[in-house]
């Protein structure tokens, strides 16, 4: 009996120390980004995801602004919040690629503490096949534009550590941190977020601005309505392997995961398992996801490679059958 308890004592050793390091190391330090009362400003808030955002967020008490570039659709989106909540919205009609509109838009909006960086276009096409303006189209909305919108808002966001810590969220893609078929612009603009974020995130930690990465798999908004008409069919099932979410789901998600300021979050399992997979050198706030990532690390590459093999298996035979061009 005694040699029992030693015995379990001994197994148990190794990951409790483990979880003790952990909880000593892990860096940034875990912090609460509070969202009721402060101001919200979401680029691409007129529609899909950025709506269910501001909607949820004007729902959570906090000041909304969105952007976008068509002022029919931010019209829209302000009554369609205005009637289902009764809160107003502030909209501002600006594309992300013309950096003196956005900084004329956040100026009139005022200081920011939840910078949500949303917009994104998707074109997807074999690299072959896409003509170079579509490449850029996506690099310079998704990418640059995302540059531009922060670094219009981060000198006022700077300046508001009496307001409490504030968040700097970008939205990316699960096809952000794995490359799909058909997706080579769109994956290299998602992906160079994560290189964005990582590197702000060290650059910010000093004024109490906290940065998040979300990582959606498809989601049921207008802008996948568009995709899916042209998507060529080996992405639609790449894609697959990941469950489809609603709009409204991904933004609970996301606001869940800014407002522990997550620097990760994935939006569903296949979410978590990618971000196990794909956690490199990323900062981790939590301890218990930290001792997951150690942990799992192997079993999930395994996983990964499985993965790997069953797309390489879909595209020979989809080539196969369809005599490659
Ligand atoms: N839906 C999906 O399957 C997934 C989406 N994502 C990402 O989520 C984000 C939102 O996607 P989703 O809700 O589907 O997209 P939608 O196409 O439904 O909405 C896109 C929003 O971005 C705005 N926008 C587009 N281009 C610009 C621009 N140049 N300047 C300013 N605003 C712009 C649009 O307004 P306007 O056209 O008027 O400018 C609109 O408000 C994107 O970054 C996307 O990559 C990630 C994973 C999956
Ligand atoms: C370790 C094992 C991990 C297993 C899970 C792998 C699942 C990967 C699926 C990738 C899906 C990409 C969807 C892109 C959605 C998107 O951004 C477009 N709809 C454009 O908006």
């Amino acid at each position: 009996m005694a040699d029992l308890s030693f015995l379990a004592l001994l197994l148990l050793l190794p990951p409790a120390l483990l979880f003790v390091v952990l909880y000593v190391i892990v860096r940034p330090r875990p912090v609460k980004i509070p969202i009721k009362n402060r101001h919200v400003f979401i680029t691409g808030g007129s529609s899909g995801i950025g709506l269910a955002l501001a909607h949820q967020a004007a729902i959570e008490g906090a000041r909304v602004s969105i952007l976008a570039r068509s002022i029919d659709k931010l019209e829209e989106a302000k009554n369609y919040i205005q009637l289902s909540t009764g809160i107003d919205v502030s909209i501002f009609a600006a594309d992300v690629r013309d950096y003196g509109a956005v900084s004329k838009a956040v100026e009139e909006a005022g200081p920011v503490d939840v910078l949500i960086v949303n917009q994104g276009v998707f074109v997807p096409e074999e690299l072959e096949k896409q003509g170079l303006d579509e490449v850029k189209f996506m690099v310079d909305v998704n990418l640059i534009g995302s540059f531009n919108m922060i670094k219009a808002a981060l000198p006022e966001m700077k300046k508001g550590e009496d307001r409490g810590p504030r968040s700097i969220a970008l939205m990316s893609s699960q096809a952000g941190q794995v490359g799909i078929y058909g997706y080579t612009a769109y994956s290299a603009s998602k992906f160079g977020l994560r290189g964005l974020a990582e590197a702000l995130q060290q650059e910010v930690i000093s004024h109490d601005i906290h940065v998040s990465l979300v990582f959606p798999p498809d989601t049921d908004t207008p802008g996948f309505a568009e995709e899916t008409k042209r998507r060529p069919p080996l992405t639609g099932i790449i894609a697959e392997s990941s469950g489809a979410m609603k709009a409204e789901d991904v933004a609970k998600r996301a606001l869940d995961g800014i407002k522990s300021a997550s620097f990760i979050v994935p939006c569903n399992f296949e979410g978590l398992l990618l971000s196990i997979a794909t956690a490199g050198l990323s900062p981790q706030r939590s301890f218990v996801m930290a001792f997951f990532e150690v942990v799992a690390a192997g079993l999930v590459r395994l996983i990964a490679l499985c993965f790997q093999w069953n797309w390489y298996t879909s595209i020979q035979k989809w080539q196969a059958q369809n005599k490659r061009t």
